[in-house]
């Protein structure tokens, strides 16, 4: 009679790498001071500017901007600004020699102001107003992504006559990919682009061809965001390509650029795993490489639109604990921010890691949730976390990978005011953007 064998399952999928959740400069401060980034101490900085602030780190900034420009040298880096968005972020990103996604006349404005090249910038969006277009024309920006096909006549409409304006096209590629469904872009029944299925991304290329004062320059594509495996991405190219060769046998027209969007995902917990520039650029050129090849066709430059990967793991949330309260078996560490500086964990259930950053402490653990201050339950910021037992009202706790999709969707909800934000790099810490008062926010009072 034969053994029996075990059952053989098959090989688990290749795991992407797990990722630091803390910026590289993380410290401990000798002699019990807490945690340090950037070379400062948090507790000095919470002392220095109050509580909430949000902490960015330059130096990892920058070098998350150059790590993705040295995966892909010849490629179009462009930091997606609705992560974050200040002057001096503006300036790293123009500085790291990267382009600018934006989606706004504001961020549009914004960058502008603060000296980034508009031949750089790229506007997108769904619904561009008036004023963004305007803006957009104006000023000059490099690339204008058209969304849908009502958008192309309007926009030519307003391009100066004798000038051109260099337009991408969105289209959808139908896949499925991105943490949270309110995140998912790459499929068919949801807001943006126009799919490749159906032939409605054909009909709009014929109608941009038709436009003298519009130059299509290639297709765009954004399939998500906190996309962790790069599955989607290879699927992308492949329905893109062929579709470039379908345009190209049908109009005899070649584009030079293709942009694949952003999405790359963080690790917010230890063990999340995180896109490595890297193994993306080998693994999508070597298919792009493939597919062009296949269909005869040149490799269009890429262009990779990186906001989360950037930004997010730079940035530190500092919260002041307001309180400490034990309630049917559960302790809640509640603090001075919450949803509204930080709406993340109440829109996608996204749940983050804590630290005492203050001071050191030799208590030991206990399991609380972390709970911000405004009037809703779900104002939950980490739910069972292992904290020191002897934690108090006053202590100052650290909260990682809060530099994208904070502060840029904070609100004012309970009339609490926007946190400060402060770099840090060498040892010191400066202020970039100043705290939202109550002054700001009841000057916006002007009727009964
Ligand atoms: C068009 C476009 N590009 C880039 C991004 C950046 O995404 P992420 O921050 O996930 O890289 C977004 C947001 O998801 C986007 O809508
Ligand atoms: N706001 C989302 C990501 C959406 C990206 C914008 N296209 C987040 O916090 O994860």
């Amino acid at each position: 009679m034969a053994t029996p064998t075990a059952p053989v399952s098959p090989p688990p999928p290749p795991r992407t790498p797990a990722a630091p959740v803390w910026p590289a400069s993380t410290r401990d401060v000798p002699g019990g001071g807490g945690l340090a980034v950037g070379g400062v101490p948090l507790g000095e900085i919470a002392d220095r500017f109050g509580t909430p602030v949000y902490v960015m780190d330059e130096d990892e900034v920058r070098s998350r901007a150059r790590a993705w420009r040295a995966a892909l040298p010849g490629a179009d880096v462009a930091y997606a600004g609705k992560a974050f968005l200040s002057r001096a972020m503006i300036r790293w990103i123009e500085a790291e020699g990267l382009s600018l996604d934006v989606c706004s006349a504001g961020e549009l404005e914004l960058a502008a102001h603060s000296g980034f090249p508009a031949e750089r910038i790229v506007l997108h969006g769904n619904a561009k107003s008036p004023d963004d277009v305007r803006a957009a024309l104006r000023l000059g920006v490099g690339r204008i992504v058209i969304d849908g096909t009502g958008e192309i006549a309007r926009l030519a409409a307003l391009v100066p006559p004798g000038a051109r304006q260099r337009v991408l096209l969105r289209v959808v590629p139908g896949v499925s990919a991105g943490a949270h469904a309110a995140v998912r872009t790459g499929v068919e029944g949801q807001k943006f682009g126009v799919p490749v299925a159906g032939g409605e991304a054909e009909e709009a290329v014929e109608r941009l061809l038709g436009q003298p004062r519009l130059e299509l320059a290639g297709l765009h594509c954004h399939l998500g965001s906190q996309i962790a495996g790069l599955g989607p991405y290879v699927t992308a190219v492949r329905r893109l390509v062929p579709l470039l060769a379908r345009i190209r046998d049908r109009h005899g027209v070649t584009f030079p650029e293709l942009d694949l969007g952003g999405g790359f995902a963080i690790a917010y917990r230890e063990g999340d795993p995180a896109v490595d520039p890297g193994t993306y650029a080998e693994r999508i050129g070597s298919e792009l490489d493939l597919q062009c090849a296949r269909f005869g066709l040149p490799r269009p430059r890429l262009t990779v639109e990186p906001g989360r990967w950037i930004a997010g793991p730079a940035g530190v949330a500092l919260y002041r604990v307001l309180s400490v309260k034990t309630t049917a078996g559960r302790t809640f560490v509640a603090v001075d921010g919450g949803m509204s500086d930080n709406p993340r964990p109440a829109l996608y259930g996204v749940r983050y890691t804590v630290r005492l950053a203050g001071r050191a402490s030799a208590a030991p653990g206990r399991s609380v949730t972390v709970v911000g201050r405004h009037c809703e339950a779900g104002d939950v910021l980490a739910e069972d976390v292992e904290l020191p037992g002897d934690l108090r009202p006053g202590d100052v706790l650290a909260v990682p990978a809060a530099g994208a999709y904070h502060l840029s969707m904070a609100s004012a909800y309970n009339l609490v005011g926007r946190p400060p934000v402060a770099a840090v790099t060498g040892g010191r810490a400066r202020l970039l953007v100043r705290r939202e008062t109550l002054d700001d926010l009841r000057s916006r009072e002007v009727g009964e």
